[in-house]
């Protein structure tokens, strides 16, 4: 029988689990990579199709079977699909700082387009998300028929993958205790009751094993406010506060460390007392941030195809062209929907991002909904506390312009992954009714919310509520695709239906004014890179104009010596 499995790392790796990835939050962002075919499987799912079996050396990476709600329009659906088949593709465990299998010889996860649970008046269920008749189709997929349990495996959702990928990816001490903080703020947000393996009643992480109710349903009591549960929920919860103050008082030793890095560097750039500007290069994750800092550094980074290739921070010195030596700071990538645990948990990484003198936000400028993208990096510097200023002050790159051409928009996706496609899963759950209308804002924070609530439901009586973190949509959705002119610039393309799907908190952005990039650049070729490093040069020179000025203003005002008015002078003598 399955055991329960904890979210920490390394269990979920076991090449004895096929994780089942719910990817429910609506919320992937368009394409990621070069995109992978794909792929919706029209014949019953069956172990001799598992992509990673053919593959020699990846027999014992975790098997994956992506479960997609339907999305609208089509393209938003595609995007979000492939975002999600990379994100399930990235998750693998480094060794020696890097991966034992090259992403590029992964196969597309197995996969299927599912109804939309969020139809008016159908809750999402606390054990399968999705209703009877695509849990059915589900099954039939996953060939488990004879499993009493609704699918009889652990269901991730798209935050507790993107915070496992975390812990997979991360290396050094410093990410590593930030991932697992993250995991166990998302666990204690998502204990309910489960069913353990010698049948008792427990509490864990939903999708450990059976959720047995949302108000206790089987131990015959209300909920866990009376019954054996509610010991057992307790323990649960002060285990968990106890590893999570643990893990705080660590992350604050990393936080401390950081500053004190940080001084010293300031300490030993300064010739002539400003120290070594820090330029932290930012972007949603995948646009090429580490190989972009790579070739203005001129030393090799781990730069790969998978998503958050990059989880532990890195500075490498780069010379720009007036000869001035900068510190360039490769970080980890955003994404849309940042799980708000890792922004939180990550808070000593991506206050180098704040602490930075210059920001250089990467866009992979063929991505379709590029200003979703820069919309979500927008959002997160806002989150970890970047000024205003810093913000207006940042150069934009258009990464990838080598790829350009191959730039992939909705109409390209295949057709056999469309409308008609999808609703051979879709069309015929009894219960599971058509969600036709376009996402709204609205639909796409209930449905974030309704997770919590089902997750939570059995968590009444947390009391210590403040700690715990919901889904919270961070990022904005707004999708105007870039397209080629014919003059091979690009220009913001019109208003898509895609532009519905979005969150509250976009509005937040639309005063950016943004018309296009300061820089196109391809990191793998190198075009481009003298005009940013350019333009780095003149960004800091003129900030040390402002510093300079200001220095002499305040220097004019106080640095004389006071003398009394000679009238008063006058008046002492009398
Ligand atoms: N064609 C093309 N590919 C690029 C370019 N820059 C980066 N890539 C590729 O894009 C993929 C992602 O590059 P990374 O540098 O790892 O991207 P990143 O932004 O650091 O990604 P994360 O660390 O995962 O957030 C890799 O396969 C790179 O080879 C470019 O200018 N042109
Ligand atoms: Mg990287």
């Amino acid at each position: 029988m399955m055991r329960a499995i904890s979210l920490s790392r390394p269990s979920l790796l076991s090449p004895l689990f096929q994780t089942l990835n719910s990817l429910l939050s609506l919320s992937c962002s368009g394409r990621i990579l070069p995109a992978p075919p794909i792929r919706v499987p029209s014949a019953p799912y069956s172990s001799d199709s598992t992509a990673y079996e053919d593959v020699p050396g990846l027999e014992s990476l975790p098997k994956l079977f992506v479960v997609q709600p339907r999305l609208r329009p089509d393209p938003i659906l595609q995007a979000k699909l492939n975002e999600a088949l990379c994100l399930a593709n990235s998750l693998e465990e480094q060794r020696d700082g890097g991966f034992g299998v090259d992403y590029s010889d992964k196969d597309v996860p197995n996969h299927i387009v599912v109804q939309n649970p969020s139809a008016k008046g159908h809750k999402a269920r606390a054990d399968t998300y999705f209703g009877l008749g695509t849990v059915e189709n589900v099954k039939i997929q996953l060939n488990l028929l004879e499993s009493k349990r609704a699918w009889g495996k652990p269901v991730l959702d798209r935050v507790a993958l993107i915070i496992e990928i975390f812990n997979a990816h991360a290396y050094t001490k410093e990410a590593k205790l930030q991932a697992e903080l993250a995991a166990l703020m998302y666990k204690k947000s998502r204990l309910v009751r489960v069913r353990s393996d010698d049948g008792r009643y427990t509490f864990g992480f939903d999708g450990e094993a059976e959720v047995v109710s949302a108000r206790g349903r089987g131990s015959g009591g209300r909920g866990f406010i009376s019954g054996a549960g509610e010991t057992e929920l307790q323990l649960q919860r002060r285990r968990i506060s106890e590893r999570r103050k643990i893990l705080l008082t660590q992350v604050e030793e990393v936080h401390r460390t950081r500053a004190l890095q940080r001084a010293s560097r300031k300490r030993r750039g300064g010739s002539h007392g400003q120290g070594l500007p820090t330029v932290a290069v930012v972007g949603y994750t995948n646009a090429g941030k580490s190989t972009l800092v790579s070739a203005l550094s001129d030393s090799p980074l781990y730069s790969d195809d998978r998503l958050f290739a990059t989880v532990d921070p890195t500075v490498r010195s780069a010379v720009l062209p007036s000869g001035r030596k900068v510190l360039l700071s490769d970080t980890v990538g955003f994404i849309s929907n940042l799980p708000v645990q890792l922004v939180e948990a990550f808070h000593a990484t991506l206050e180098e991002v704040a602490e930075a003198d210059l920001l250089v936000h990467v866009l992979d400028c063929t991505a379709p909904n590029l200003e979703e993208h820069r919309s979500t990096v927008l959002s997160v510097l806002e989150q970890i506390g970047v000024s205003k200023e810093k913000v207006d002050d940042m150069i934009e790159v258009w990464n990838k312009i080598d790829n350009q051409e191959g730039g992939m928009d909705g109409d390209e996706y295949p057709d056999d992954a469309e409308d008609g496609q999808a609703s051979e899963f879709s069309g015929e759950e009894e219960d599971d009714m058509a969600s036709e209308q376009s996402l709204s804002a609205g639909n796409n924070q209930a449905d974030s919310s309704d997770a919590y609530e089902l997750s939570t439901d059995n968590v009444e009586a947390m009391d210590d509520a403040k700690d715990d973190y919901t889904d919270g949509c961070l990022a904005s959705e707004d999708d105007r695709n870039p397209l080629s002119d014919e003059d091979g610039s690009f220009v913001p393309q019109k208003t898509t239906d895609a532009q519905q799907i979005q969150c509250s908190n976009e509005s937040r952005h639309s005063q950016v004014d943004q018309s296009g990039p300061h820089v196109k650049t391809s990191a793998l070729t190198g075009v481009g890179l003298q005009e940013l490093l350019q333009i780095i040069d003149e960004r800091l020179r003129d900030q040390d104009d402002k510093v300079k000025a200001k220095y002499v203003v305040e220097r004019s005002a106080f640095g004389q010596k006071w003398r009394p008015p000679r009238e008063e002078e006058t008046a002492v003598a009398v």
